[in-house]
């Protein structure tokens, strides 16, 4: 296929939000696009892996808002792809919360103490969005706004239920639009090809294809993006292994913790209000640890899919899911761990969060239990192409920066689930935002044209970059189900 040296659009990240993208400008007529692709896949933070003999699902997991006044856009496309889908009832979760000698709460206490921790925390946001009113009222910063602190809450039990109700974002105590829109259902991928075939099937409406692999070279992978000169004339950007490509307009979607991070470089740099916004942005780490066992151990009956240990310290192996529903026979447990906890996981050797992991289902399960056989741990805050799992705005955003995150600068579109205004930090957030800024970016290169004349040119060559070369890149191919899996990111 060839290319011209100079595309109308560059596309940097393959994840859901470039590859919408892609979708909208391809089906506008702009072909000539070209993505950049830092890891050896497309997919971003949806990812799966082969662990324990089936496919997990390292990033996203679940289409979360299903069942409610609209349909979640991803639902109707797992639905279009046929992908298994499994239902997750977490309601049951507070009725299985274990202590550290492995007896369960009553549920009457059990259910006491939550519901205690759902209006003390709508009693929370009550308040938080009082002042938040004032404080928008006064031209002030409703950052300093406080949530609840966990230093208010003592026993095991109650950081167990705060963990659940705040990192697993329980749609019961936050009016988040995913659930008030789309519904309050979750649902588990569980099938074979992976949450990443939802995207191999959208690639392939617009990329050339061919049994089942990805062969278009308009997209390449293993390309590192590392800088960024944009003028109003255009933009030049380079990657890690000294290629340049030159492009009217830029489409960035990488994510908001590599925004943060140093890995790119904009050439002159970003301007001061950008800048902030980025910083400001609150970066969530969600780690799913993987343990496969030689035989189950657990209860795997109806309402026993998620179980909660009880302990001093909050986030300490807190929340637990067995994949029976999903895999029956599978014999793999999944805990997850989130910020510091993340953090300090990742920091250590996988033996060693074996052992802890042991050592938290021997106190639920008792000492005879059998040792994993395997553990899969990943590092989504080490990865420097994530640097986290996602975005995690206040439940009342400051409106203005939350504008600024999205905001163009010149030729540079920004997308991304950190763009979502209504569903950051999910899937469906990631893949509306892609749609969204295409539509502005084709808007602007209308206005752009019309501005020019229509017998012109889009824009005129660049003045600022000499010596552009175009890389030959060799074919990319992506393979899903059958590539097997990459190795980890650096
Ligand atoms: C552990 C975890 C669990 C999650 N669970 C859920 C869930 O259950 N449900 C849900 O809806 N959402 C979930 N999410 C969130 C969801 O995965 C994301 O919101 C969504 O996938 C983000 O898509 P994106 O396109 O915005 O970003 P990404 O998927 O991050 O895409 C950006 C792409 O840019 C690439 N890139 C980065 N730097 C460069 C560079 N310098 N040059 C070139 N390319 C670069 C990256 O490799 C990546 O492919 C989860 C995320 C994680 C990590």
């Amino acid at each position: 296929m060839d290319h011209p040296s100079r595309s109308s659009v560059i596309i940097i990240g393959a994840g859901i939000s470039g590859i919408s993208a892609a979708k909208v400008l391809f089906e506008n007529g702009v072909d000539d696009v070209v993505i950049l692709e830092a890891s050896d896949r497309i997919g971003g933070r949806i990812r799966k892996e082969q662990f324990g003999g089936v496919q997990v699902e390292l990033g996203a997991g679940w289409i979360s808002g299903v069942g409610g006044p609209q349909t979640n856009p991803i639902w109707k496309l797992a639905a279009d792809s046929g992908l298994r889908t499994c239902f997750s009832d977490y309601s049951n979760a507070r009725f299985n919360i274990y202590d550290r000698s492995g007896k369960i709460f009553p549920s009457g206490i059990a259910s006491h103490k939550y519901q205690k921790a759902v209006d003390s925390a709508i009693q929370t946001l009550k308040v938080e969005e009082k002042d938040c009113d004032e404080e928008t009222d006064n031209n002030g910063d409703s950052d300093s706004v406080q949530t609840e602190t966990t230093s208010t809450l003592k026993t095991p039990i109650e950081l167990a239920i705060d963990f659940m109700l705040h990192d697993f974002e329980m749609a019961e105590v936050e009016p988040i639009s995913t659930y008030v829109d789309f519904g309050e259902k979750e649902f588990m991928i569980a099938d074979e090809r992976g949450y990443d075939y939802l995207l191999y099937n959208m690639g392939r409406d617009f990329l050339f294809t061919l049994e089942g692999t990805i062969l278009d070279t308009r997209l390449k992978l293993n390309k590192v993006v590392r800088e960024l000169q944009h003028s109003k004339n255009g933009i030049v950007v380079r990657t890690e292994d000294g290629c340049v490509y030159e492009a009217n307009y830029v489409i960035l979607s990488v994510s908001i913790g590599v925004l943060q991070s140093d890995l790119l470089e904009f050439d002159p740099p970003l301007p001061g209000w950008k800048l902030e916004a980025i910083e400001k942005c609150d970066v969530m780490v969600y780690t799913k640890i993987f343990l496969k066992f030689p035989y189950k151990f657990w209860q795997s009956g109806p309402g026993k899919e998620f179980f909660i240990y009880a302990h001093e310290r909050r986030g300490y192996y807190t929340f637990w899911q067995h994949m029976e529903n999903a895999y029956p026979g599978s014999n793999i447990l999944v805990v997850t761990l989130t910020n510091e906890e993340s953090k300090r996981v990742e920091a250590q050797s996988d033996e060693e969060t074996m052992r802890e992991a042991m050592a938290v289902l021997r106190d639920i399960f008792g000492p005879n239990i059998p040792d994993a056989i395997d553990i899969l741990v990943p590092r989504w805050w080490n990865n420097r192409f994530q640097r986290g799992s996602y975005s995690n705005f206040p439940i009342i955003p400051n409106l203005e920066r939350f504008h600024n995150i999205k905001a163009p600068v010149g030729r540079i579109f920004f997308t991304g689930e950190h763009t979502s205004e209504r569903f950051n930090g999910y899937v469906h957030g990631g893949y509306l935002s892609g749609i969204d800024t295409s539509k502005a970016l084709l808007e602007e290169m209308r206005k752009d044209k019309e501005r020019k004349g229509e017998s012109q040119t889009l824009l005129p060559q660049p003045e600022t970059v000499s010596n552009i070369h175009k890389c030959d890149i060799p074919t990319q191919l992506y393979l899903p189900g059958q590539l097997g899996i990459p190795e980890a990111i650096q």
